[in-house]
């Protein structure tokens, strides 16, 4: 199970929701994903004017957890005012924190991130920081309280995978709450690998959304996200440099 603050599920899959081809394709690859929790940039709904379209609309929300995000803020002011947004609107009380410094390459402000959290916390969300694979960054924010850190993989939407699987596994191993690696993934196999490392949980959205098949991709994802914990769980063998046989011949009479 994955666990974020009073929030149990079992899909260790996050996904988001837009870039979609079109409404239907999004809610086949939603459901194909057998995802518990969606996210979508605040910014981008119409949550005061029911009369205007809505992007969520097409899916049967009730049956997801839904993780609004704070796309779009620049600091941490504004973060925080989208989030209080987000929950008047009755939208979960769960928040991620996204506070981006460059729009070139979409990366994290990791100042305004950690200022973000710690008013969201101190008003009593569930706060979700996406932050860069800064370890130390990292370790900053559990210590404020945050419920899971959310390290990128590489840029949102670049597909170059995970460009640091030696920080993604430093962040893993000092942290006591769920790390959920987010943005970058390309492929099935980083999102496998990034749980392999021994992440809890990945959330993605360009590589199933942008995909040729995106249902045939949110797939592949689910199927990837629990190979790779169930490797995780199975523990590796060691990496060694010269060959040990895989049929051993010592002690049998026939070489
Ligand atoms: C939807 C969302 O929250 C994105 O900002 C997220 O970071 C996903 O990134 P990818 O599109 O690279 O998967």
């Amino acid at each position: 199970m994955l666990k974020i603050g009073p929030y149990s599920f079992k899909s260790r899959l996050l996904l988001g929701t837009g870039k979609y081809p079109d409404f239907d394709v999004q809610k086949a690859a939603v459901e194909k994903s057998q995802t518990e929790i969606l996210t979508f940039a605040v910014r981008r709904m119409n949550i005061f004017e029911a009369s205007q379209p809505n992007f969520l609309e097409n899916l049967e929300v009730e049956k997801y957890t839904l993780l609004p995000n704070t796309a779009g803020a620049k600091t941490a002011e504004e973060a925080v005012r989208i989030a209080k947004l987000a929950r008047a609107s009755g939208l979960c009380d769960m928040i991620k924190v996204e506070v981006i410094g460059c729009q070139k390459t979409l990366l994290p402000d990791p100042v305004e991130t950690l200022k973000a959290s710690e008013e969201l916390l101190k008003e009593g969300f569930i706060v979700l920081p996406y932050t860069s694979d800064d370890v130390l960054l990292a370790k900053r924010l559990e210590e404020l309280g945050c419920h899971a850190i959310m390290p990128g993989a590489s840029p949102i939407g670049s597909g170059q995978g995970i460009l640091n699987p030696l920080n993604l596994r430093f962040i893993i191993e000092q942290s006591a709450v769920p790390v959920i690696v987010d943005a970058g993934i390309g492929t099935p196999s980083d999102a496998a690998i990034a749980m392999e490392l021994g992440a809890d949980g990945v959330l993605l959205n360009t590589a199933v959304s942008g995909a040729g098949d995106p249902v045939k991709m949110a797939k592949a994802m689910k199927l990837a996200i629990e190979a790779g914990r169930l490797g995780f769980e199975a523990g590796r063998i060691p990496k060694k440099i010269y060959a040990t046989a895989s049929s051993p011949t010592e002690g049998l009479s026939v070489g």
